[in-house]
């Protein structure tokens, strides 16, 4: 008589990259919770070291000073896509990192080399730790952070239809009007695809997703399919 050895499947490796408002964290976490695999906002990770240096002084503009500072803060990311979580030594960033200041920051902090080396090498900690697999969404994660990823995507959309999308979320919060917003966003697409280390970029063996005219719903449905594609073929 054979007994039926039963094997857990492989741990599946998901990186969604793309520019602000293209759907990258509505997108993953929904994914992560539909296939019960982790999920990471690199883009909190980021912007948690940013709140940090507003917070301690450091002067976010001056490449040697964010440098020098880049090992200090201890950055704790949960990875449970229902209620994600992010702290800076031990304070709860979740809501501190959301804000325009934190926003207007964040580019010049992770254009720095020291800091995207300390949060790369925490980001693949993450990403090995995760037995069932994970959804590890940013702007490197296909190119650099995760080379080897099961899958990766990359989200476009217009910048007039992600402004739009950006601004619906701020009202009430911050007074950003649709053309002030768009303007920042713009500006954060350029600082982060033209910096020298590691910039904004798809991967060559991503798969482009052009959600502009897609609703959110079908977005997941289209990563979903494609990362069981992907288990079936393995
Ligand atoms: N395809 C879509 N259609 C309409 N709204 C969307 C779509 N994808 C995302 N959104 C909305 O746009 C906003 C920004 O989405 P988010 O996932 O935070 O983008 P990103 O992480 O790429 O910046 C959210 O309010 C989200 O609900
Ligand atoms: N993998 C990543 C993720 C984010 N970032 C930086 O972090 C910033 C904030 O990322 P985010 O994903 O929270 O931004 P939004 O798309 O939510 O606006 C980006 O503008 C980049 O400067 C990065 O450099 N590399």
């Amino acid at each position: 008589m054979s007994a039926t050895v039963q094997t857990a499947p492989a741990p599946v490796i998901v990186a969604i990259d793309g520019p602000s408002g293209t759907g990258k964290s509505s997108t993953s976490k929904a994914v992560a919770a539909a296939l019960g695999l982790s999920y990471l906002d690199t883009g909190a990770q980021y912007r948690a070291m940013t709140w940090w240096m507003l917070s301690n002084g450091v002067e976010v503009n001056d490449p040697a000073a964010v440098a020098a500072a880049a090992g200090k803060p201890v950055i704790v990311s949960g990875t449970d896509p229902a209620a994600p979580t992010i702290t800076a030594d031990g304070a709860d960033a979740t809501g501190p990192i959301r804000t325009q200041e934190v926003t207007a920051a964040v580019s010049a902090v992770s254009a720095v080399p020291e800091v995207r080396a300390r949060i790369t090498e925490l980001q693949r900690s993450i990403a090995r730790e995760a037995h069932h697999g994970i959804v590890v969404e940013g702007r490197d994660i296909g190119t650099t952070v995760l080379p080897d990823a099961d899958l990766k995507v990359f989200l476009t959309a217009s910048p007039e239809v992600r402004a739009a999308r950006r601004s619906g979320e701020l009202k009430g919060k911050d007074a950003a009007d649709l053309s002030v917003t768009r303007e920042a966003l713009l500006r954060r697409d350029t600082a982060d695809s033209s910096r020298k280390t590691s910039p904004l970029k798809q991967a060559d063996d991503a798969v482009e997703v052009d959600t502009t005219e897609l609703t959110l719903e079908q977005v997941i449905e289209c990563v979903v399919t494609l990362v069981e594609e992907k288990q079936l073929a393995t």
